[in-house]
This record gives C-alpha cells, structure tokens and sequence, in this order.
C-alpha cells in the first residue's frame, strides 16, 4: 500500500550545528497510528515538524499524501498541510473567544476542505450540542476533544498530534486517545504522535523511539510497561 506519509533519509540541522535528525527514513500507511517517543532533544517535535512540512529538512525528502515536500514554496506546502494535515498540537490553540462551531470549522473557513460536517466530528468527539459554547468555558479535556474535531472536519490523510495528553488526567487522556485511534481505525487517517507518556504509546500500532536523532527502534508498539523499559534503555545509552 502506498504511504500517505514518506520521508527518505532526512536530516535537520540548525544554525548551530545541532543535527537534530539524521538519516531518518519512515513510512506510514493510511490507517496506522504511529507513536514517537524518545528522551528530551532526541528530535521528536524536530521529526513531527519536518513530517507536516512545518520545517524544511536540510537533507531527504518528504512527501505528504502523495506531494512531494522538498522544493516547494511556502504558500504551496500551507495550502497542502491545510488541505491534507490535521493538526492537534499545543502551538495550534484553539480560539477561546469564538464559540466551538467557529474553532471547528476554522481549516474549512481558511480554505480547506469539508469533508465532514461539524455535527458529525462534535458527536464523534462527544461534544454534540456544544457547538454554540465559548471555547474558553470547556474544560481541558473538552478542549482538547475541540481540537480533534478541529483537526478531522477536513478529513486529512494524516493527523499529527504533540502531547495531545500532556495536560489531561489519566481518564480524560484515555478518551482522547480513543478518538486519534478511532480517527485511523474508522476514517482511515495515519496518525503521527508525539508523546512522553508510554500509556499513550500503547494505544498505537507502532512506536518509532529517537535517540540523538536517529531510529533506534521502530517496530510494533508494545505494552506500556515494556515501553517504559525500552525508554530507559534508550535513555540510559543517550545519557
Ligand atoms: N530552533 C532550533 N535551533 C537550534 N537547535 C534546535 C532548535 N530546535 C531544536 N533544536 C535542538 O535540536 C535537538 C532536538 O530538538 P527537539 O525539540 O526536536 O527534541 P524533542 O525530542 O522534541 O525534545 P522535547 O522532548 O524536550 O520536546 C535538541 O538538541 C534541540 O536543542
């Protein structure tokens, strides 16, 4: 199957000569939800931003729902990420003025695609009948919910999530989990995940960990707590 989501070889170098990504190369087939894990600097949000085509790679090549990333403009690659990326990430907060109709259905008002209604990602999220309230009174489980629904409504080929359960209880974030899971399972999106928490990890299929910018493992996601091991060795060699 072809992937909706390929880098080849790609690297990141910043100014100061960090290289945050070296020579990684993945792909990710519609429906496959992917979890990233690794110690802190090991390149997670380095690898989601260079992904989604929110930063440029200094070498590879990325392609996004069959587009090919390098070399493109930047106005070409905002109207690509609007078109097939959803995004879930704390830097993409919602509005909290405007009500949950108008943070939902902002990609499309920008220009995206519908491919959903708003009705059917606010009840797919268990939001339905909120869509006249300001976001800023939901709670942060609600919220976060909000910006799932925010980031399906366009029916993407790829979501890509940062924490999405950084700031949620165990129970609030396992709900949360469910919709990404439901978004690969049910609407047949790839979903790029980046997480600390090994509970969340094993709610994917495959779990991808960084060590100083490199794949050091990418296989089958296994149980929390073997997770939770395979991050200590990780982390145990980094340091
Ligand atoms: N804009 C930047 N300029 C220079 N170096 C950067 C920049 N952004 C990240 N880095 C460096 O690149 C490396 C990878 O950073 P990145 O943020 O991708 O790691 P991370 O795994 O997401 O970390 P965390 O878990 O702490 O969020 C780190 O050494 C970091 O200091």
């Amino acid at each position: 199957m072809e992937s909706v989501l390929s880098l080849v070889s790609v690297s990141r170098r910043y100014r100061r000569g960090v290289l945050a990504l070296r020579d990684v190369s993945l792909e990710v087939p519609a429906g496959q939800f992917v979890a990233v894990m690794g110690a802190t600097g090991s390149g997670k949000s380095t690898l989601l931003h260079c992904a989604a085509g929110l930063d440029r790679p200094t070498g590879g090549r990325v392609r996004l729902a069959g587009h090919d990333l390098t070399g493109m403009r930047e106005s070409a690659r905002t109207r690509l990420r609007r078109d097939h990326a959803g995004f879930v990430f704390q830097a993409y907060n919602l509005l909290s003025e405007l009500t949950v109709r108008q943070n939902v259905t902002l990609p499309v008002r920008l220009g995206g695609p519908r491919g959903r209604t708003v009705d059917e990602v606010l009840d797919q999220v268990g939001l339905a009948g909120f869509a006249k309230r300001p976001v800023g009174e939901l709670s942060g489980g609600q919220r976060q919910r909000v910006a799932i629904a925010r980031a399906l409504i366009t029916s993407p080929s790829v979501v890509f999530a940062d924490e999405p359960t950084g700031a949620l209880d165990p129970t609030t974030g396992g709900r949360v989990l469910a919709l990404l899971r439901a978004a690969a399972d049910r609407d047949g999106a790839a979903v790029l995940m980046v997480t600390h928490d090994p509970a969340a990890a094993a709610w994917s299929d495959r779990l991808v960990l960084l060590r100083e910018g490199v794949i050091a493992y990418d296989g089958p996601a296994p149980r929390a707590d073997e997770i939770a091991d395979r991050l200590r060795g990780v982390s145990a060699v980094a340091a």
